[in-house]
């Protein structure tokens, strides 16, 4: 067979193929006319990704070509789409005028688009980060180096961290949506789906330690490394030396809108680690959703954007020392007693727009006249807000009987917010002189700025707008001059301007009118004025756009100037939208204002879990006491299922949270020890694609508590060892118990809810420990859930009534009462009483049939008569069958 003939390339396919080659892992976005089109194998996958029409090239042709195309005004969305699905694309544009073009238009890729530098809002959500992440890590010291910036506001943060098991419980935390990694370095197992969002780098170019610390210096603007915090630090610098030479890459510009490098040291915040914020639903439920159900949802009450990713930040890094837990304390009360000025300051606020982003797009040149309509719209209330703050009537202020009495006068950080306010008139008024009010999407089409903003201008805008008023004159003049009062004024692509007169009527007009067309009853002609207001008029609308366009980028360059300046402004607005959040759902909540302490202490009186009181009401919450002190280090909790102790672990991690992000806390009163990590063991989370079974993670994560902490740490543990044996799930959960009264001086602060009723004999033997347990009460066979914590171990799961409320069938429960009873009454006998009250006690969290879990000869002799075919026996042998069954029965 011959080889079929081979694809003959157009001049044009020869240069998309070769800008392609260049960019082989992101669909390349190939400009023609109005149209970015995809060809080959990238126009079949965006044709299904993004469910457009798949047309060819040259249908006819013996290879056709598959194409794609969208059009280029309308292309956000359909990035926005491909980005959104892990999937990178390369703008390839026109670089030269097509209409100056010698032969085919010059292209060449004007930025490459990636799911972690997207800056467009529609691709990012407004209240949450967005971050791209490098992860270098030496493998013979094991100390890894991790950045992220998130590119639409320029913030950029490294961490150095030893160990790969936490460089990746690091990055779990972030979850970036892109991460950047050598590409001789291989993701570990619990990269998770993390791993599907990794962009493999050449060492060479990216991570190399030379180039690297020199693209770190220049882009922090810096001669030294120790300025920055970075000596030492030789992964940190890779790490960030390659997330910088990968903004250039795929930005085709220098990164310069970063802003300055922040280090942090894990021992610096309350350590919140990934699993800890799942377990306790911060920002996500276990489901993965957010919304609804979340400590996030309850708590952001905020109206800006950037006070949204605040709040975000601050939950993610609690604070660890009392100063700027109480300093923020006080602005939260200062507010909370500040009712009406609050719903003005949010109103002002609600009408912010996202200044840390718009600057982001204004600084790298991915920006349209409306970001500075926003800009202007966002910054444009700032001396209302200061007036607010500055001027309050002394009436408002709190009376000094309050509590709160320290707060008649503005509270530090506010005053020291006023301190460097800056309302930034120039640029309001620049703005304010500049654009129109509702400007267009591109700055090709003009329409962009006011009339008075520009000499030049405004004499374009004059002939453009007015040119028909001045056409109007010229034709009202020659219906006077010509006395045909019947001419008339007409305009198409061909001739552009004319006058027209019917036929019979036309020869009555003057020479200096030249025929250009004749129609079957009229005839249309020019004349020398009007061919020159033509002319004026076409040109001035050309001239208007391209000055516009100019116009346009001086602006952007004027603006990008003030950037420093908006960004502190974004952040002093920020942070009064939280303090405002904070003060708003301590109002809705009605929450109260914790005290903090150094000491270890906890107490809280009439605790509350913010969710499920903010799902379920607050009328029908029961609040409980918790105390933790040198007496009661670790709380064993026991009670029945469904009983409420999940949430009193849970709702007492959530208070000592929100404390120290210097909120008001869901209790009556609290006074609470501050508190360096917050570990969390809960429930069964499988981990089974990332190759480890539910008892295996249980077990890392609590190897990893015992391990890792201290005295000031609140470990939760919510029933630990059941993803095993009933035995070796106590013997485990005992000796856990023991390590932790063990350690941190007296013991780390605990709570544990389990089921081992057995664990309850360690109050008196083990010094810290207590027990409480959730109060139920029968009544009439049914239980009835009261909800409150208690002094002392609890009798009894409940299992089966909690079941039974669950709706097994009711032959099943009755079955399992049977069982219970007979293990109660000592039947079958073969059973010691001491692994009777053992079972009796694990049976809510085990599985097997209830024959199974019978021990005794009877059942296994029923067992064997069931699975028997009596047709198949001999006499002989059932005779034997029966010996031997008489025999089990009285050895058994
Ligand atoms: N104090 C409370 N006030 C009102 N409702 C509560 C309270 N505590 C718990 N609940 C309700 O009871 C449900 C079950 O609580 P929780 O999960 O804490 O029980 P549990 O004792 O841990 O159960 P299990 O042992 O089966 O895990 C909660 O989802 C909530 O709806």
């Amino acid at each position: 067979m011959s080889d079929p003939t081979p694809l003959k390339l157009t001049p044009m396919l020869e240069q998309y193929l070769s800008i392609k080659a260049e960019h082989p892992d992101a669909l390349l976005f190939f400009r023609m006319g109005d149209f970015y089109e995809l060809f080959f194998e990238d126009a079949e996958r965006a044709a299904g990704e993004l469910q457009i029409a798949l047309t060819s090239r040259n249908p006819n042709a013996e290879h056709p070509v598959p194409m794609c195309g969208v059009p280029y005004h309308a292309c956000d969305s359909y990035l926005t789409q491909l980005l959104k699905k892990g999937i990178k694309v390369a703008i390839c544009d026109q670089v030269e005028d097509p209409r100056e073009a010698k032969g085919l238009v010059k292209r060449a890729v004007t930025r490459v688009l990636t799911p972690g530098t997207l800056i467009e809002d529609a691709g990012l959500e407004a209240k949450e980060h967005h971050y791209l992440a490098a992860l270098f890590r030496d493998t013979q010291t094991d100390w890894g180096g991790l950045a992220w910036v998130d590119v639409s506001t320029g913030e950029c943060t490294g961490i150095r961290i030893r160990g790969q098991m936490q460089l990746w419980s690091w990055i779990s935390k972030l979850q970036p949506r892109e991460l950047l990694l050598p590409d001789h370095q291989r993701p570990p197992i619990q990269a998770g789906d993390i791993a599907s969002r990794i962009t493999p780098l050449p060492q060479r170019g990216f991570f190399e330690f030379g180039q690297a610390k020199e693209r770190v210096l220049k882009s922090q603007g810096v001669a030294d490394l120790q300025v920055l915090d970075l000596e030492n630090k030789p992964q940190l610098i890779q790490a960030f030396g390659a997330l910088l030479a990968y903004l250039k890459q795929t930005q085709k510009r220098d990164p310069d809108h970063l802003q300055s490098l922040r280090i942090i040291h894990p021992g610096d915040f309350l350590l919140l680690d990934e699993v800890t914020l799942r377990n306790l639903e911060i920002f996500r439920r276990m489901d993965g959703g957010r919304g609804p159900g979340t400590l996030w949802h309850v708590l952001d009450q905020t109206r800006t954007p950037m006070g949204g990713r605040l709040l975000e930040t601050r939950l993610q890094y609690p604070w660890k020392e009392l100063r700027p837990i109480q300093d923020n304390q006080a602005v939260v009360a200062f507010f909370l007693h500040q009712e009406q000025l609050r719903g003005e300051l949010n109103r002002l606020l609600a009408k912010t727009t996202d200044l840390e982003r718009i600057c982001t797009r204004i600084s790298m040149n991915r920006t349209s006249p409306r970001d500075f309509v926003a800009l202007l719209q966002g910054i444009r209330h700032l001396p209302e807000i200061e007036n607010l703050l500055r001027n309050l009537p002394q009436t408002q202020l709190p009376d000094r009987q309050h509590p709160d009495a320290q707060h008649a006068e503005l509270p530090t950080l506010l005053r020291d917010a006023l301190g460097s306010w800056d309302n930034l008139p120039e640029l309001t008024d620049l703005l304010g002189r500049a654009l129109v009010d509702s400007p267009p999407l591109l700055i090709t089409d003009g329409g962009i700025f006011r009339s008075g903003y520009h000499a030049e201008l405004d004499t374009l805008l004059e002939l453009v707008e007015h040119g028909r008023g001045k056409l109007q004159e010229i034709l009202q003049r020659e219906q006077e001059q010509t006395g045909l009062s019947k001419l008339k004024l007409g305009y198409n692509r061909v001739f552009g301007y004319y006058f027209e007169l019917s036929r019979s009527q036309s020869g009555a007009l003057p020479e200096r009118f030249e025929r250009r067309q004749s129609l079957v009853s009229s005839e249309r002609f020019i004349t020398g004025e009007l061919k020159q207001l033509e002319d004026r008029l076409l040109g001035a609308s050309d001239e208007r756009k391209s000055l516009e366009y100019r116009l346009f980028q001086d602006l952007r360059e004027i603006v990008d100037q003030y950037r420093p300046r908006v960004m502190r402004m974004a952040d002093a607005v920020a942070r009064l939208d939280v303090w405002l959040a904070l003060a708003e759902a301590a109002r809705k909540w009605s929450w109260s204002r914790p005290v903090i302490t150094a000491e270890l202490d906890i107490t809280v009186t009439a605790g509350r879990h913010p969710v499920i009181e903010a799902c379920q009401g607050t009328a029908d919450y029961i609040p409980n006491d918790v105390t933790m002190d040198a007496q009661r280090r670790v709380l064993i909790i026991t009670g029945p299922n469904m009983g409420g102790k999940s949430t009193v672990l849970r709702q007492t991690a959530l208070i000592c949270i929100l404390a120290q992000i210097g909120s008001f806390v869901p209790a009556a009163k609290a006074e609470l020890g501050l508190t360096d990590r917050i570990f969390t063991r809960v429930g069964a989370s499988d981990n089974l694609s990332l190759g480890q079974s539910t008892f295996m993670v249980e077990m890392i994560e609590t190897a990893r508590i015992l391990r890792q902490s201290t005295r000031s740490s609140l470990v939760i543990l919510d029933e630990i060892g059941r993803g095993t044996s009933t035995y070796d799930g106590l013997a485990l959960a005992w000796a856990v118990v023991e390590e932790l009264v063990r350690q941190g001086q007296g013991g780390v602060r605990t709570l544990f809810a389990t089921h081992y009723h057995e664990l309850t004999s360690l109050e008196g033997r083990l010094a810290g420990v207590r027990n409480y347990n959730i109060a139920v009460k029968e009544w009439k066979g049914e239980i009835i859930f009261l909800r409150r914590l208690v002094p002392g171990p609890s009798d009894r799961s409940y299992g089966i009534e909690v079941a039974k409320l669950a709706g097994l069938p009711r032959g099943v429960i009755a079955r399992a009462k049977e069982i219970l009873e007979g293990l109660d009454a000592g039947k079958p006998n073969k059973v010691s009483p001491r692994e009777k009250n053992r079972l009796r006690e694990s049976l809510p969290g085990m599985a097997p049939a209830p024959a199974a879990t019978v021990p005794g000869p009877e059942s296994e002799i029923l067992d064997q008569l069931r699975k028997l075919d009596p047709a198949h026996l001999s006499p002989m042998q059932a005779l034997t069958l029966l010996q031997s069954w008489r025999e089990q029965l009285e050895s058994g």
